[in-house]
C-alpha cells in the first residue's frame, strides 16, 4: 500500500480466515526516496506527461513495492509460494469518479502487477478501484468492507476514522438491517504536508507542533470551507486535484503568518471530520472514534478533533491487534483474498455502485 501521502511503501502480511477476524503478523516499511516522492507528486499535478515519464514513475514506484514485499518475506523467513497473493493497491495520482468537464470518469493508480509478479515470485492481485467504479461507484473509499471484517464484530456500533493524506470514516450501525456507512470528509494531512514542506522544509510537521504554534485564521477557515466538495452528500470521495497548494494559496488574504494558515488547515481537517461523524445517525454521540492512519500521531490535530467533538472517545485499533499504521495496507492484503474467493470488495451503500463487485485481476507468478 501507498496511499495519498506518497510517504512510502506499507506491507502487512496478514491471515485470514473465514471465521476470525484477519490477523495482522508482521509489517515491513519502506521510505519514499525523495526523488521518486518528487516524481510522483509532479505527475499528480502535471497538466501534460509523456508516456516516458509515466513509465520510469511506474517502475521506480513498482520496483519499491517489490523491496517491501521481499523485505518482509525475508523478515518472517516465507518463500512466494507461502504467500497466497500481494495485493497492490498502486500510486493514485488522479482519482476523477465524477470525470473533468463532461469526459469519462476515472481513478488512475499507477501500477505494474506483472513486473510486481516477476520480481517477486508471488501471485499479485491489482486494480481494485476500476470495477466498483465501471459499476457506477466511486472507486473509493474501499477500506470499509475490511473495516468491518475487522472490527464488524464487537457489540453495538463502530466508528473507524482514517486520517491519510485524505481522511475518511466507516460507520459499522449494531443493526444488521442499517446499511454501512462511509465516505472521504476531505483532506486530513495533505495541505498540512504541502504547507509545512513549503515553508519549513521536511515532509511534515511533527505531532503538529507547527501548526500548534499558530492561531486559526476564521476569514480563511470560513472560505476553505466554502469548497463545493463539503457540501456535497455522500457518496462521495475526494484527493490530490481539489485539494492541493495552488488552492490553498488562492484563498490566502497574502498577510497570514505562515504558521497561522497551518494552524488553520489543521482546524479545517478537524472541523470537515467532525461535520462528517455529526451527520451520521449514530444512536448516541459518546461513540469510540477509532482512529487510524499517520494524522492519529499528530497530537495537535488530534486536540482539535476532541475539541469539536466533546463526547466522542478516540482510541487506537491496537487494542484488536492492529496499529493505526497498518489498517490500510491490510484492507488490501483482506481486498486480495476476497479476490481469489471471487467474492465482493466494495460495499455498495458507501461506493454508489450499482451492486456488489469482485474488485481486481490476478496475476500469476
Ligand atoms: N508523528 C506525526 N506527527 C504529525 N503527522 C504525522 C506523524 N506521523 C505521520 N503523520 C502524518 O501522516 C501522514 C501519513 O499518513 P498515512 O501513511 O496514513 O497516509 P496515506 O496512507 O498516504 O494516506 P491515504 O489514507 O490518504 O491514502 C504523513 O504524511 C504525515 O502528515
Ligand atoms: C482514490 C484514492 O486513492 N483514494 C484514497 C484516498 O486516501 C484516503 C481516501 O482518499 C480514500 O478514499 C482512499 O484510500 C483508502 C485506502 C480507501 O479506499 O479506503
Amino acid at each position: 500500500m501507498s496511499g495519498t501521502s506518497l510517504d512510502g511503501i506499507d506491507a502487512a502480511l496478514v491471515a485470514i480466515g473465514r471465521d476470525t477476524p484477519p490477523e495482522l503478523l508482521g509489517t515491513t516499511a519502506v521510505a519514499m526516496p525523495d526523488a521518486l516522492h518528487k516524481q510522483l507528486l509532479q505527475l499528480c499535478h502535471a497538466q501534460e506527461v509523456s508516456f516516458a515519464e509515466l513509465a520510469a514513475a511506474e517502475d521506480a514506484f513498482c520496483r519499491l513495492q517489490a523491496k517491501a514485499v521481499n523485505a518482509l518475506l525475508t523478515a518472517q523467513q516465507l518463500s512466494p509460494e507461502q504467500v497466497q497473493a500481494v495485493g497492490s493497491h498502486g500510486q493514485t495520482v488522479e482519482h476523477a469518479p465524477g470525470g473533468h468537464t463532461g469526459g469519462p470518469a476515472y481513478t488512475l493508480q499507477l501500477d505494474n502487477p506483472s513486473l510486481l509478479a516477476e520480481l517477486t515470485g508471488c501471485t499479485v492481485v491489482a486494480d481494485f478501484r476500476r470495477r466498483d467504479l465501471a459499476a457506477g461507484g466511486q472507486a473509493a473509499p474501499l477500506a470499509p468492507a475490511f473495516h468491518q471484517a475487522l472490527f464488524g464484530r464487537q457489540q453495538g456500533e463502530q466508528l473507524i476514522l482514517n486520517l491519510g493524506g485524505f481522511a475518511n470514516l466507516t460507520w459499522l450501525p449494531s443493526n444488521a438491517e442499517t446499511p454501512v456507512t462511509g465516505f472521504d470528509t476531505g483532506p486530513a494531512n495533505v495541505l498540512l504536508d504541502a504547507w509545512f514542506s513549503k515553508h519549513k522544509g521536511g515532509r511534515f510537521d511533527q505531532n503538529g507542533a507547527w501548526a500548534a504554534s499558530g492561531r486559526v485564521d476564521p476569514g480563511l477557515l470560513e472560505r476553505l470551507l466554502e469548497a463545493p466538495f463539503f457540501q456535497q452528500a455522500p457518496p462521495r470521495s475526494t484527493g490530490r486535484e481539489l485539494f492541493h497548494l495552488p488552492w490553498l494559496e488562492h484563498h490566502l488574504a497574502g498577510n497570514e503568518a505562515p504558521c497561522d494558515v497551518q494552524a488553520t488547515l489543521a482546524e479545517l481537517t478537524a472541523i470537515s471530520v467532525a461535520r462528517g461523524i455529526q451527520q451520521l445517525p449514530l444512536t448516541h454521540q459518546g461513540i469510540t472514534v477509532i482512529t487510524c492512519g499517520g494524522g492519529a500521531h499528530n497530537a495537535d490535530l488530534m486536540a482539535r478533533l476532541a475539541a469539536h467533538l466533546p463526547l466522542a472517545d478516540f482510541a487506537s485499533p491496537s487494542t484488536y491487534g492492529w496499529p493505526e499504521d497498518w489498517i490500510e495496507a491490510g484492507a488490501f492484503a483482506w481486498l486480495a483474498h476476497q479476490r481469489l474467493h471471487q467474492l465482493p470488495g466494495n460495499v455498495p451503500t458507501v461506493t454508489g455502485a450499482r451492486g456488489p463487485r469482485v474488485l481486481g485481476g490476478i496475476y500469476a507468478p
